[in-house]
C-alpha cells in the first residue's frame, strides 16, 4: 500500500510501502492514486512528497505480477501521467533504490532529491522488458538521448552522484532525504503563494525557489512537466543512432529486449510525446508476450531461490548460521589461485597467499599485482578501499605456518587428488580447528579429500570458474560430513564476493561439469558421423550460447581433459593392450580429442587445436583444412559412413543429452531443484539467460517432445548411454507434463523453493 500523510506545512507525504523493496504492486499503484486525489481535493495540501518505507523507495513493478494471470487494475503509466499533470508541486525523496516503474514514478514528479547513497536505473531490460510507464519518452527529455539510451538498453544501475552529473535528479543530500524533501515542498509551496508578496524577505525566498527550481515567476511547474519538454536535439542525430542500434543489437545477442528498448527511444526522438508513449506500449506488449521475459523474470527469481539451501540430509539456510571470515588464506597461485586472492581482496577480506617454493610465490605475487592493479583501475576513486599494497591486507608466502590463525582456506593447486589430500592433511595439522577448509576442484571426491583431515565437517567444495574474479558462479559442493556452517559460511562468502553461490551435492564433476560432459560428448561424435567444429559451434552460438563446444575447449586447453582421462584410464599408456579405439568398457567412445593432444594440438595456447590460430595464444578461430582431412581419414579408417547432420540434430544431440542428466541429478537430489541447475548453467556456462537456463528451456520445449527425441537418438545410437531417457523425465511426462515448479514435488526428493 501507499500511506498518506499530512504534515503541518501543508505538504502531504504519500510513503509507498510493500516490503522488502515498496514493489508497484496493483494495491501500491491504488494507494498512490488515492493519496494523489486526496492530496488534489484538498486545498489546504499545497505540495505532495512521495518516499518509500523503510529507507527504499521502489525497485519498480512488481515483477510477479507479470506472469500473473490477472494483470488488471491500474496502469502505472497513467498514474505517472497523473502525478506529473498534478498543479501542485510534487517532489520525490529517493532513499536506497528507485528502479524501473520506481524511478518512472520519480521522473513524473516535478522535482527529485536524492540521498548520496541511493542507486537509481531502468533495469527492465535485464528481465526482458521495457520501461513500460512512459519512461522511454521521459528520461532522453531529461538528461538526452545518449545517456537515456545507455541507462534503458543496459538496466545498469547508477550511484545518485551520477543522476546528479546527468540531471536526473536536482539535489543529492546526505542528511535525511525525507526531510529536504519535504524543504523543498515548502520552498516551493513559498515560490507559488508569495509570487505576488512584495516583503523583500518574501522576494528574496522565491528568487531561491526559482533558482533552485528553474521556473520562471509564475509558471511554476510547467517547465518541470517532462512530456512537454523537447527532445535535447544532437547534430548528428540519425548518425548517432544507427551506430547505437548496431552496438545494441551486437551485444544482445538473440535477446529481443535491448533492441526494442532502443526501438522507444528512438520513437522519443521522432515523436510527440502521446505518440511515443504508444508506441512504448505496443513494444512493451511484444515484449511481455515474448517468452524470453518469462525466462528472464524466471532466472531472476531462480537466483533470488538459490539462496535458501538444503541439503539431502535436511540441513538447510534457515538453521545454520555463516561464521565471520576475519582473515582467509588461498593455496597456490596459478590461473585460479590469482583469480580467487583477487576476488577476496575485493570483497574487503585480508589474504595469506602461499606458493610451494620462492619463484612460483614471485611469479604468481607479480600476476595478482597486475590483476588488482587493473581492478583498481576499473573502481576509480573506489579502488582506495583495496589497499593491497598493504600486508594486513594481502601477504605472500612459502611458509605453512602463516596460515594459522586463518578463519578460512582455499586450496586452488593442480587438480590431482594425492596433491589435494597431502595438503588437507598439513592443513589438518596447522588451521585452528573452527577453520573452514575449501577445496577448488571442477570434479573430485569432497569426501575423499576430507578423510586426509581430522574435521571433515569442515571441509566444503568451492568450484570458482575461470577467470575467478570474473565469473559470478560459485558451486558450493558439501560432503558427507561437511557441517551446515560450512556451507553458511561458504554462501556468505560468495555473496561478498559479488558472486551467486549454489549449493550441490558430491558428486563426479558435481553439476555444471556432470552435465556438460554428455553434450561435449555429443558435439564429438557429431564430427565422427560428419560435422565439422565450426557446423557444431555455429548451431550452438545461434542458439545463444557465448561460445560453442569447440571454441570453448581450444579457450580451455584440450590437454586439461587428455590429462583427466589418462587419469581414469580411458587413454595413455595404463589403457589395457587390446581396447577397441572407440570403445570404453561396453560404451561409444571417441578418441579424437586424444588424437589431437598427441599431436600437440592443445588449442589456442599452442596455435592449434579444433581450429587454427594466427599464433600460439592466438584468440581468432579459423576453420583447419588439416583437421577437415584428419577427420576424413579417421572416418575412413573407422569405417564411419559419413552424412548430412542437420542443425536441428546438432541442437537436439547436444542440449538434450544435457538436459537428461539434470533429470538425473535431480532425480538423485544432487541439486534441490531445476533452478539450481539453471543459474549454474547461466552464470558458469554461458547459456543464453533469455532462454531461462537448460530446465527452464526444456519446460518451454515441453518435456513429451524431450523425451521423444531422446528415444529416438538412443535407438540410433545404443551404445551411449546419456542419450537413454532419464526415469525422472520419463515419470514428469507419464505424470502429464507439470510446471516446472511442481517438479520436484514428483521426485520423491525435495521441493524447488520458486
Ligand atoms: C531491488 C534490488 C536491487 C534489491 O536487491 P537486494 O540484493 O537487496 O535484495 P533481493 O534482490 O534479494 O530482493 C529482495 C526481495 O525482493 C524481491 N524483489 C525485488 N525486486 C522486486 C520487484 N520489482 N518485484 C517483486 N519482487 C521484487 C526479490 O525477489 C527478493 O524476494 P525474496 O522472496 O527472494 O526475498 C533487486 O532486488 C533488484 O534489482 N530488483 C529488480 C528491480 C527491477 O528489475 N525493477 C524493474 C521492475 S519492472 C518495471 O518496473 C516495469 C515498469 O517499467 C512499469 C511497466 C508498466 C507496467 C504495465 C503493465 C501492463 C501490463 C498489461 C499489458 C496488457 C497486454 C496484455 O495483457 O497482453
Amino acid at each position: 500500500m501507499a500511506q498518506y500523510a499530512r504534515n503541518a506545512a501543508a505538504v502531504a507525504v504519500i510513503r509507498l510501502r510493500n516490503p522488502p523493496v515498496n514493489a508497484l504492486s496493483l494495491t501500491v499503484l491504488q494507494a498512490l492514486e488515492d493519496g494523489l486525489k486526496r492530496a488534489d481535493a484538498d486545498p489546504s495540501v499545497k505540495a505532495v512528497m512521495i518516499c518509500g518505507e523503510n529507507g527504499k523507495f521502489s525497485a519498480g513493478a512488481d515483477i510477479q505480477g507479470f506472469s500473473s494471470p490477472k494483470r488488471q487494475g491500474i496502469a502505472l503509466g497513467p498514474l505517472v501521467s497523473l502525478i506529473e499533470r498534478s498543479e501542485k508541486p510534487v517532489v520525490a525523496a529517493i532513499e536506497g533504490i528507485a528502479l524501473g516503474g520506481g524511478l518512472e514514478v520519480a521522473l513524473g514528479c516535478h522535482f527529485r532529491v536524492a540521498h548520496v547513497q541511493a542507486r537509481m536505473g531502468l533495469p527492465e531490460v535485464t528481465i526482458g522488458l521495457l520501461p513500460g510507464a512512459e519512461g522511454t519518452q521521459r528520461l532522453p527529455r531529461l538528461i538526452g538521448v545518449p545517456a537515456a539510451l545507455d541507462l534503458i538498453t543496459t538496466g545498469r544501475h547508477i550511484p545518485a552522484t551520477e543522476a546528479l552529473k546527468l540531471g536526473l535528479v536536482d539535489e543529492v543530500v546526505e542528511e535525511n532525504t525525507v526531510e529536504a524533501g519535504i524543504r523543498l515542498a515548502n520552498k516551493l509551496i513559498a515560490s507559488v503563494s508569495l509570487e505576488n508578496v512584495s516583503s523583500k524577505e518574501n522576494r528574496e525566498l522565491c528568487k531561491h525557489a526559482r533558482i533552485l527550481t528553474g521556473c520562471p515567476a509564475g509558471q511554476p511547474l510547467g517547465p518541470r512537466r517532462l512530456s512537454l519538454k523537447p527532445i535535447p536535439r544532437l547534430p548528428n542525430m540519425e548518425a548517432f543512432l544507427s551506430e547505437a542500434l548496431v552496438k545494441v543489437k551486437k551485444q544482445a545477442r538473440g535477446c529481443l529486449a535491448p533492441e526494442l528498448c532502443f526501438q522507444a527511444v528512438k520513437a522519443a526522438t521522432e515523436q510527440p510525446f502521446a505518440d511515443g508513449v504508444q508506441r512504448e506500449r505496443e513494444l512493451f506488449n511484444i515484449l511481455l508476450t515474448s517468452g524470453q521475459a518469462q525466462a528472464l523474470q524466471y532466472a531472476f527469481f531462480a537466483e533470488r531461490a538459490v539462496q535458501r539451501w538444503t541439503t539431502l540430509s535436511g540441513a538447510s539456510w534457515k538453521s545454520a548460521s555463516p561464521q565471520p571470515i576475519r582473515r582467509a588464506a588461498v593455496i597456490g597461485l596459478g590461473t585460479m589461485g590469482r583469480g580467487i586472492v583477487t576476488s577476496l581482496v575485493k570483497a574487503n577480506i585480508p589474504v595469506v597467499a602461499l606458493e610451494q617454493d620462492v619463484e612460483y610465490l614471485n611469479t604468481g605475487r607479480k600476476a595478482v599485482m597486475l590483476l588488482l592493479e587493473r581492478e583498481a583501475m576499473k573502481m576509480g576513486q573506489d579502488a582506495q578501499s583495496l589497499d593491497f599494497h598493504n600486508p594486513a591486507r594481502l601477504q605472500f608466502t612459502v611458509d605453512f605456518d602463516g596460515l594459522r590463525d586463518v578463519d578460512l582456506v582455499i586450496e586452488a593447486v593442480f587438480e590431482n587428488m594425492a596433491l589435494k589430500k597431502e595438503i588437507f592433511k598439513k592443513l589438518s595439522g596447522i588451521c585452528k580447528p573452527g577453520a573452514f577448509l575449501c577445496t577448488n576442484t571442477s570434479a573430485l571426491n569432497i569426501d575423499e579429500i576430507a578423510s586426509a583431515t581430522s574435521h571433515p565437517q569442515q571441509v566444503i567444495g568451492t568450484h570458482f570458474f575461470s577467470p575467478a574474479h570474473v565469473m559470478r558462479l560459485l558451486e558450493i559442493i558439501y560432503g558427507r560430513h561437511t557441517s551446515p556452517a560450512a556451507i553458511a559460511t561458504a554462501m556468505q562468502l560468495a555473496k561478498a564476493m559479488k558472486k551467486v553461490g549454489v549449493v550441490v551435492g558430491n558428486c563426479f564433476g558435481f553439476v555444471g561439469n556432470r552435465m556438460m560432459f554428455p553434450y561435449v560428448q555429443q558435439a564429438v561424435f557429431l564430427l565422427e558421423e560428419g560435422s565439422r567444429p565450426e557446423n557444431v559451434d555455429q548451431v550452438i552460438e545461434d542458439f545463444g550460447f557465448k561460445i560453442g563446444p569447440f571454441r570453448m575447449s581450444d579457450l580451455a586447453g584440450l590437454d586439461v581433459g587428455w590429462r583427466s582421462r589418462k587419469g581414469q584410464g580411458l587413454t595413455g599408456a595404463s589403457l589395457p593392450p587390446g581396447t577397441p579405439a572407440r570403445q570404453r568398457h561396453g560404451r561409444r567412445y571417441s578418441p579424437l580429442p586424444d588424437l589431437l593432444c598427441e599431436q600437440g594440438r592443445f588449442g589456442q595456447k599452442t596455435g592449434k587445436g579444433w581450429y587454427q590460430y594466427e599464433k600460439a595464444g592466438g584468440r581468432t578461430a579459423r576453420p583447419d583444412p588439416w583437421l577437415h582431412s584428419f577427420l576424413s581419414e579417421y572416418r575412413d579408417t573407422h569405417q564411419i559412413k559419413t552424412r548430412f547432420i542437420d542443425q536441428e540434430e546438432i541442437l537436439e544431440r547436444c542440449l538434450f543429452s544435457l538436459i537428461n542428466e539434470g533429470f538425473n541429478i535431480l532425480a538423485e537430489g544432487i541439486a534441490s531443484g531445476p533452478e539450481h541447475l539453471d543459474v549454474i548453467y547461466i552464470n558458469g556456462y554461458g547459456w543464453p539467460k533469455h532462454k531461462g537456463g537448460p530446465m527452464f528451456y526444456a519446460s518451454t520445449v515441453g518435456l513429451p517432445r524431450i523425451l521423444a527425441k531422446l528415444q529416438k537418438y538412443s535407438e540410433a545410437h545404443p551404445d551411449v548411454p546419456e542419450l537413454r531417457p532419464s526415469a525422472f523425465l520419463k515419470k514428469l511426462v507419464a505424470a502429464g507434463n507439470p510446471p516446472l515448479k511442481e517438479w520436484m514435488s514428483c521426485s520423491g526428493s525435495q521441493s524447488s523453493k520458486l
